[in-house]
């Protein structure tokens, strides 16, 4: 191991990420409260500073993937489609696998300069998230409950709000709904099943009712969906904590661009033509097991220096007074003072864990983990309505 790996590896070093992270997030939330005064008077300018705002959170994390961990994200796509990238409103449908995967996605956000005002379709649960939750509520970006009876109306209501947004965005959807795991995976196979579905080797069954509300929102106002397809070298499954370990990955990413024209209006023929799309993405999973490689032509595109600037920005900000304040701590001699720093500093730590255990698929929801009755199964038109929707509450509250 290299001087540069231990010194990545060091617990210290961690600590100070997490603290600078920590800090300036908090700072920049209450900035972002400060713009509510501002958006009553001037509310696309207060989008606007919202995105500035959102970008210097975001970027840290996309920092600490490019730059130190070093992280490298190959493209596969056409290359009539890549002029696209970055210039029109897009529908990103993404599978959901890695605990990082949304980092990923915003790694390449990053790359086509819509970081700051990328959207998702997120469980309401990371609303509460501190930093990144509290942020995507100014970012306006939509939360849903999992719960179609109430989703329905807050859901088109926050995207009819985002036509008129002053920037470009890509708004991810993660169409399984929750991260797989072999449980997950097995129950939706099931229901597949009783529907009729092909099964998929690599991916839940997707639901459908997101990405139709989404893509009949958002139609004159969206280009075109972004088909994409996530996977790693070597069969790597990374972590978060290997980030912050300095671990370098190599993450290989399909994109296919969809005009959103070809996509059906009626919400039947929408659903079958979202399990067809996930049909292919199983076969170029399968490709890329197979092969090492995704179809298409390969992008390396580069990294930006203005993730690392603003890490390095907020870091120099941050750490001066860090180093004042202990200078100041450890001359007062007093051992209280020390004590309760000690304690604040523990606090703050078991904190951020917390944090990152919101990114880890051990730690996931139970949604979509519980096995549906056979006798339900054997009546699809059951599956539909209340009865899974009863099951999907049951499940969110265990
Ligand atoms: C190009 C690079 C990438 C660019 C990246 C761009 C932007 C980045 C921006 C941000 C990055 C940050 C990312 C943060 C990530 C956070 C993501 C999440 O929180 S994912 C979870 C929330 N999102 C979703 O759930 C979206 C998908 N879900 C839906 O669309 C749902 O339909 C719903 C609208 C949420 C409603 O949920 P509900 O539970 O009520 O679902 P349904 O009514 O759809 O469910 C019943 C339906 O599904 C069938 N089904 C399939 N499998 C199951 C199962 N296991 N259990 C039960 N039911 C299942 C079932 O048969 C029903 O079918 P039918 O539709 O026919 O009735
Ligand atoms: C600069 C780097 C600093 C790192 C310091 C640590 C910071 C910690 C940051 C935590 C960020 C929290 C963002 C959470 C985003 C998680 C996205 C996600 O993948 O959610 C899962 C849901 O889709 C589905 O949930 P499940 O039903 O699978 O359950």
């Amino acid at each position: 191991m290299g001087l540069l790996q231990l010194l990545k590896s060091q617990f210290i070093c961690h600590l100070i990420i997490c603290y600078v992270f920590l800090v300036s997030g908090l700072f920049i939330n209450l900035l972002q409260l400060c713009t509510l005064p501002l958006r009553l008077v001037n509310k696309q300018l207060a989008r606007r500073v919202n995105i500035v705002l959102a970008y210097c959170i975001s970027s840290q994390m996309v920092a600490a993937l490019e730059w130190w961990s070093g992280t490298e994200c190959t493209l596969y796509t056409d290359l009539e489609s890549y002029p696209f990238y970055g210039k029109e409103n897009a529908i990103v449908v993404m599978n959901h696998s890695f605990d990082i995967d949304f980092l990923l996605g915003w790694t390449f956000c990053e790359r086509y300069g819509v970081l700051g005002s990328s959207k998702v379709l997120a469980k309401k649960e990371l609303a509460y998230v501190p930093v990144i939750g509290w942020m995507w509520y100014f970012l306006e970006i939509v939360f849903c409950k999992r719960r179609w009876e109430e989703d329905r109306t807050t859901v088109a209501h926050s995207l009819q709000n985002l036509r008129d947004y002053p920037e470009k965005f890509w708004f991810l959807l993660f169409c399984e709904g929750t991260r797989l795991t072999p449980k997950k995976h097995q129950v939706s196979m099931q229901i597949a099943e009783s529907k009729g579905l092909p099964k998929l080797k690599y991916h839940l069954l997707p639901r459908t009712k997101g990405f139709y509300i989404t893509v009949q929102n958002l139609r004159g106002n969206a280009a075109a969906v972004y088909d994409s397809t996530l996977n790693f070298r070597n069969r790597e499954t990374p972590t978060l904590l290997g980030i912050l370990n300095g671990k370098k990955y190599h993450a290989d990413l399909y994109v296919r661009r969809i005009p959103l024209e070809l996509i059906p209006e009626g919400e039947a023929e929408c659903a079958d033509w979202l399990h067809n799309l996930y049909q292919e993405k199983d076969s170029f999973q399968e490709q890329y097991i197979q092969t090492g490689r995704f179809p298409g032509s390969i992008v390396n595109p580069p990294r930006r220096p203005w993730s690392l600037l603003n890490w390095l920005f907020w870091s120099c900000l941050l750490l001066y007074p860090l180093g004042l304040l202990l200078a100041q701590l450890i001359s007062s001699g007093s051992i209280l003072t020390i004590f309760t720093s000690v304690a604040l500093c523990c606090a703050a730590s078991v904190g951020v864990r917390w944090m990152i255990g919101q990114t880890e698929i051990d730690k996931g929801s139970n949604y979509g983990n519980k096995e549906v009755p056979e006798q339900q199964l054997k009546n699809p038109d059951k599956l539909n309505a209340a009865s899974l929707h009863n099951a999907s509450c049951q499940q969110q509250n265990s």
